[in-house]
């Protein structure tokens, strides 16, 4: 018998094999009436996000659904240009060619989303299929209970829900999700999982993306401006209660600014958050218990120099920031997640670069100062999936930027035009006429060194030479056509050096122009 999420799968692969996914207008309607379902069902997705994460309203719409509605009006504005053939630049041998990048459709998509922002890495992906024409089985995070139910009941009536199913369940629906065969993986999650995913998808040598987490470095420069970067990195911090996969993980900072940088934090605590964050409608809880123990006992070594207090019958722990944290501490061995912030000491912008150096390649990485010697210094000696100076979490919301990870915290990107070139296939195409046969001779056998002289002359040569030079050259290439049907089978003649001289002649004279 046929499992529910076999079945989903091949439901969605045969309503893509009617081809009905691959018309621009069908795209534009889907991701309409995904815009629609966004709008009509704000109140439902608000209600459920607040019983999973305590999320406010506004919070919702400004984390969540604003985003993906820019997402769908980009995408809805550019997809005719998206979708349109891509011409590119030809080689010699292919100048009276059609040469060109067709993106087309890869086929199904799995969709595995995170619970954390969970209409904003679920949907936004799916945003991404459906414009690039594919099918996409969605499976919503089972953590947040509410949503993944919102999704699953209400999302089928604005949506094909033959082409786009949703598909709610854990760890086993998920697995048997993953034996199935697609034609791309789209993850979000954790690094451990995301091995998993791989894994899996090797099976089927199924392309994936994998959207992973990882401790992002913040680096704070001491001759900024400390209480607006304080202010901007507790916004980064606590938002979502630190359970945001870009949130600045640990501040290093010289020893000089250490207690300015926790006072202008304190400050900036109590302002959004005022002295009770606990009341505070803008300030989150730990998805569930077992994250809030975890998160709990990464405190027991360090010391707590705001913040500290915890409730973990509702999930509660307070804006927390540890103060001369040593490497070695528990907080400093895995991605936080969770309301905790670390500042460790060290001389200046060098040992900050060596130490980021010295850990697995983060997902974002932020530098504060006012410098652009520091920021540029920072951005060419480490590596990370997106880097960020004076601010914290604002580049994700650039749909021109390609967001993603790179070594641990993840590969392949998304966003925008990148969400479509990754779930696209990139077909390259060439065109030829059945006409000018003679030009193929070079590479037809028997090889000769005179073949391979013009082989390398046409290869080798870059043809970027505006209208005139293309129309010299089109001249050429038929000179070069009938000099080979002349000479074909026969011995070399006077005629054959003088034409070769005259080429060479006029190459020296393309090359003074180019
Ligand atoms: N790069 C990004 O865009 C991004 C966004 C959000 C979260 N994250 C990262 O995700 C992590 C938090 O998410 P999480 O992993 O706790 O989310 P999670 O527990 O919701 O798991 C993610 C998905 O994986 C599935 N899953 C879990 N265990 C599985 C298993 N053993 N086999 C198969 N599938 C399984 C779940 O069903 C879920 O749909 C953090 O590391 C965070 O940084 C990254
Ligand atoms: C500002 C919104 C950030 C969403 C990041 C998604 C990953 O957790």
């Amino acid at each position: 018998r046929m499992s529910r999420e076999q079945k989903a799968v091949e439901c969605a692969r045969k309503a893509f094999l009617t081809g009905r996914s691959k018309p621009l207008e069908h795209r534009i309607r889907q991701l309409k009436n995904l815009q629609r379902f966004l709008l009509e069902r704000e109140k439902e997705i608000a209600e459920a996000i607040k019983k999973d994460l305590n999320k406010s309203e506004a919070g919702t719409q400004l984390y969540e659904t604003l985003g993906l509605e820019g997402e769908i009006v980009l995408a809805v504005k550019k997809l005719a240009e998206w979708v349109a053939p891509r011409p590119v630049e030809k080689n010699l041998l292919t100048i009276s060619d059609t040469v060109y990048i067709q993106p087309e459709p890869l086929g199904v998509v799995l969709i595995i989303g995170a619970w954390n922002y969970p209409w904003a890495v679920t949907i936004q992906p799916l945003i991404g299929a459906i414009a690039a024409g594919n099918a996409a089985v969605v499976k919503p995070s089972e953590v947040c209970v509410h949503t993944a139910k919102v999704m699953e009941d209400l999302l089928p009536a604005y949506i094909d829900k033959e082409l786009y199913p949703v598909v709610t369940g854990g760890v086993s629906e998920t697995q048997e999700l993953l034996r199935q065969r697609f034609d791309h993986v789209f993850y979000t999650g954790n690094s451990m999982v995301g091995k998993l995913v791989m894994e899996a998808a090797a099976k089927h040598l199924t392309p994936i993306t994998l959207e992973l987490g990882g401790k992002s470095p913040c680096y704070i420069d001491k001759n900024c401006d400390i209480p607006i970067a304080c202010r901007r990195v507790t916004w980064g911090k606590y938002s979502n209660c630190g359970q945001t996969c870009i949130a600045p993980d640990y501040i290093l900072c010289e020893p000089s600014i250490q207690d300015r940088v926790l006072e202008e934090i304190k400050k900036s605590i109590k302002a959004f958050y005022t002295e009770d964050p606990k009341t505070c409608p803008d300030y989150g809880r730990i998805i569930n218990q077992r994250h809030f123990k975890r998160i709990m006992a990464m405190t027991e070594d360090s010391t707590i120099a705001i913040g500290g207090d915890s409730d973990e019958s509702t999930c509660y722990i307070a804006p927390t920031v540890l103060k001369d944290v040593q490497v070695n501490s528990k907080v400093m061995q895995e991605e936080i997640f969770g309301p905790l912030l670390p500042i460790l000491t060290v001389s200046g912008v060098d040992e900050a670069i060596n130490f980021i150096n010295k850990g697995e390649k983060p997902l974002a990485l932020y530098i504060f100062s006012p410098d652009d010697k520091v920021i540029k210094k920072v951005i060419a000696e480490t590596s990370s999936g997106g880097v960020l100076a004076n601010d914290c979490l604002v580049h994700y919301s650039v749909s021109a930027l390609p967001f993603g990870g790179v070594g641990n915290s993840g590969m392949g990107s998304y966003h925008g035009k990148f969400s479509f070139d990754n779930l696209s296939h990139l077909r390259g195409c060439l065109i030829k006429q059945l006409k000018m046969e003679g030009v193929n001779d070079m590479r037809y056998p028997p090889h000769t060194a005179k073949k391979l002289f013009w082989a390398r002359f046409f290869i080798l040569k870059n043809p970027d030479l505006g209208w005139l030079g293309r129309m010299t050259l089109l001249a050429i290439i038929a000179v070069v056509a009938a000099v080979v049907l002349q000479v074909r089978g026969k011995e070399e003649t006077f005629l054959i050096s003088t034409v070769r001289k005259r080429l060479q002649w006029r190459c020296i004279l393309f090359e003074v122009e180019l």
